[in-house]
This record gives structure tokens, C-alpha cells and sequence, in this order.
């Protein structure tokens, strides 16, 4: 692992930790002891086995380092992430599959739990496990109009699972949640701030930078503890499900992703993304 200090755009040094071969990069800014965390996975940030275990290890590493806040961006033109990568569950090996679900139980469940408060800067398109990470931060800034986001599972023939589904509910509401995730709507920039998907839409990244600096900013003023308790009570029974269920959860999306008639609808959606 390396690291280096580095002057941000506001002339102060950031601290930078670079692995070899890095697919997320992480910088601390010193002053303020925020972190951005930037996902860079070529062409689209799928997240694959690999690429959420390194996710999760840096979430980790931030909360042994008690950073202040943290915000999860897209290293990529115009993607922020692709969601699950389809090529993991399409013609899967089942102990590969296993293995993939359990990591990104175990991510989300990182993700979700932060002790410190989180922010999505979405500078790209968001489908699917990408919208769940942006939906699992504490506030959401993304970048229009021209991206969308959404948990788009119907139109791939498969299903969000339950705590995909308790996430967006916890965000916008079982009305606008069930709809959304029957339909498999991708909403643009203005649909997903009308629904309350999105807190805020701005014109750039960097305005997204500064935004979700002020946002986190804000826990300056608030203790921790309180900040970390009130996130856990209110988090607490979408985070209990799974950890209550993680192994039901697993067993059913193994045997469900490899069921005959997912594998055809997966192949038919990827043939259609390759086109
Ligand atoms: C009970 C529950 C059980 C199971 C639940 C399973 C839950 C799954 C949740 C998910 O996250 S499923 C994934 C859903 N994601 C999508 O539907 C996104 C699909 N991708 C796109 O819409 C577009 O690729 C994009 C808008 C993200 C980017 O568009 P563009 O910049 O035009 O790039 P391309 O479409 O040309 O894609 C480049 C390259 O990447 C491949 N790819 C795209 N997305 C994925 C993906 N999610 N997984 C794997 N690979 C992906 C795409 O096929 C292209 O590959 P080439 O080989 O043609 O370069």
C-alpha cells in the first residue's frame, strides 16, 4: 500500500492511499479528515467479487481511521456504477456465486452501518446495485441531467431482493418504492429529485464535491455517538433482516439466479447490452 499527501482544490493536503492494481482510490483530506472514495473499475464500475471485497477492506480501513465523513464517487466519464456484474450470476460457478453474495451482503451491510456520515456523488448512470450503494449513503448529490438511476431488476426478468427493496422503501416511501421497482424505472436527475431519490441535482462534479463537503461538514457540530445511535435505530430492522437471514438470503438467490428461466432472461439482457 502507498501513500502520499497531495494539495486538493482548496490548498489543503490531502492524504492519498493508493493499493498496486487499485480498482477504488481513496484520498483523506486532512483539514476537515473527510474522505472520497472513488470507484474505478473499467468500462462501467461493475461489482464483481473482487472489486466489492476491496470496497468493503476500504470501508473498513476509514472506519479503523475514524474519518469524519465519506463520499462515494465514480472515477468514470459518465458511470457511476453498472450494479452487480451480470457476467457473476450469468452461467455462474456456485461456489464463485456463493462467494459473490456473501461479499456484497457483507459490503452493503459496511456500507449501510458506516459509523461516519455518508455521501453519494453520482456523476454517471446508477442502475441497480449502483443505485442500492447511492441509496445506502446518508445523503445523495447527483450530476444532470443526463444520467438515470434506479433499481431496474424487473427489466432484466429478475427480482431485487428484500433488502434492496427495504432500502429504497426507507428512501422514498412504499407508494413510490413499489412502483419504481415493478416498473423498472430508471429515473433521470429531475424525476429522481422529484421522488426524493436524490437530495440534491447539480450541473458538475465539482459542485457535487463542494455540496456533499457541506453536507458532511454539517456532523462537525454533532456528537458521534448520537449521530452513529440515531442512524442505528433508524437503519435497524432493514440491517436486522439480513443479518438475521444472510444464509436463507444466500441460499435462495443461489438457487433462484441459476433456476432456467433467470439464466434465459439474463442471457437475452446481455446479448441486448452487447448490442
Ligand atoms: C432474489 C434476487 C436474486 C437476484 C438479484 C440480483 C440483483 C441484481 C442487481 C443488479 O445490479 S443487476 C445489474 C443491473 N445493471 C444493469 O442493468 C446495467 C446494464 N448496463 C447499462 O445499462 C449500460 O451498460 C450503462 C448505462 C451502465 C453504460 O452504458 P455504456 O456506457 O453505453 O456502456 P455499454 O453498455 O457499452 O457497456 C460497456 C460494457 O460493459 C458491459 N456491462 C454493462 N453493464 C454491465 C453489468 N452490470 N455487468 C456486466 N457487464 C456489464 C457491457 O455488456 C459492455 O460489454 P462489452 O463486452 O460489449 O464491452
Amino acid at each position: 500500500m502507498l501513500r502520499r499527501l497531495i494539495l486538493s482544490r482548496n490548498n489543503t493536503f490531502i492524504n492519498c492511499r493508493y493499493a498496486s492494481q487499485s480498482m477504488v482510490q481513496t484520498t483523506v483530506d486532512e483539514k476537515s479528515g473527510i474522505a472520497t472514495v472513488t470507484m474505478n473499475k473499467s468500462p462501467v464500475n461493475s461489482l464483481n467479487l473482487e472489486f466489492l471485497d476491496e470496497i468493503k477492506t476500504e470501508l473498513n480501513k476509514l472506519e479503523k481511521d475514524k474519518v469524519k465523513g465519506m463520499m462515494l464517487t465514480s472515477g468514470l466519464q459518465k458511470i457511476f456504477s453498472a450494479g452487480l456484474d451480470i457476467t457473476e450470476f450469468y452461467n455462474p460457478n456456485p461456489d464463485r456465486l456463493s462467494k459473490f453474495w456473501s461479499t456484497l451482503q457483507d459490503t452493503w451491510l459496511t456500507l449501510y452501518k458506516t459509523p461516519f456520515p455518508t455521501a453519494a456523488i453520482i456523476n454517471g448512470h446508477s442502475p441497480a446495485g449502483g443505485c442500492l450503494f447511492a441509496m445506502s449513503c446518508d445523503y445523495r448529490i447527483m450530476v444532470g441531467p443526463k444520467y438515470t438511476i434506479g433499481l431496474n431488476e424487473t427489466k432484466l426478468g429478475i427480482v431485487a431482493p428484500k433488502w434492496f427493496i427495504d432500502t429504497m422503501v426507507a428512501v422514498i416511501g412504499q407508494r413510490k418504492a413499489e412502483i419504481s421497482l415493478t416498473t423498472g424505472k430508471m429515473y433521470t436527475t429531475d424525476e429522481a429529485l422529484h421522488i426524493g431519490l436524490i437530495d440534491e441535482s447539480v450541473p458538475d462534479v465539482n459542485t457535487a464535491l463542494t455540496q456533499g463537503n457541506l453536507f458532511l461538514n454539517n456532523f462537525q457540530r454533532i456528537s458521534p455517538w448520537a449521530y452513529k445511535m440515531t442512524k442505528d435505530i433508524t437503519r435497524q430492522s432493514t440491517v436486522q433482516w439480513l443479518i438475521d437471514n444472510k444464509q436463507k438470503d444466500l441460499d435462495f438467490v443461489v438457487t433462484y439466479l441459476q433456476s432456467a428461466e433467470v439464466q434465459k432472461s439474463l442471457g437475452l439482457y446481455l446479448q441486448s447490452l452487447k448490442k
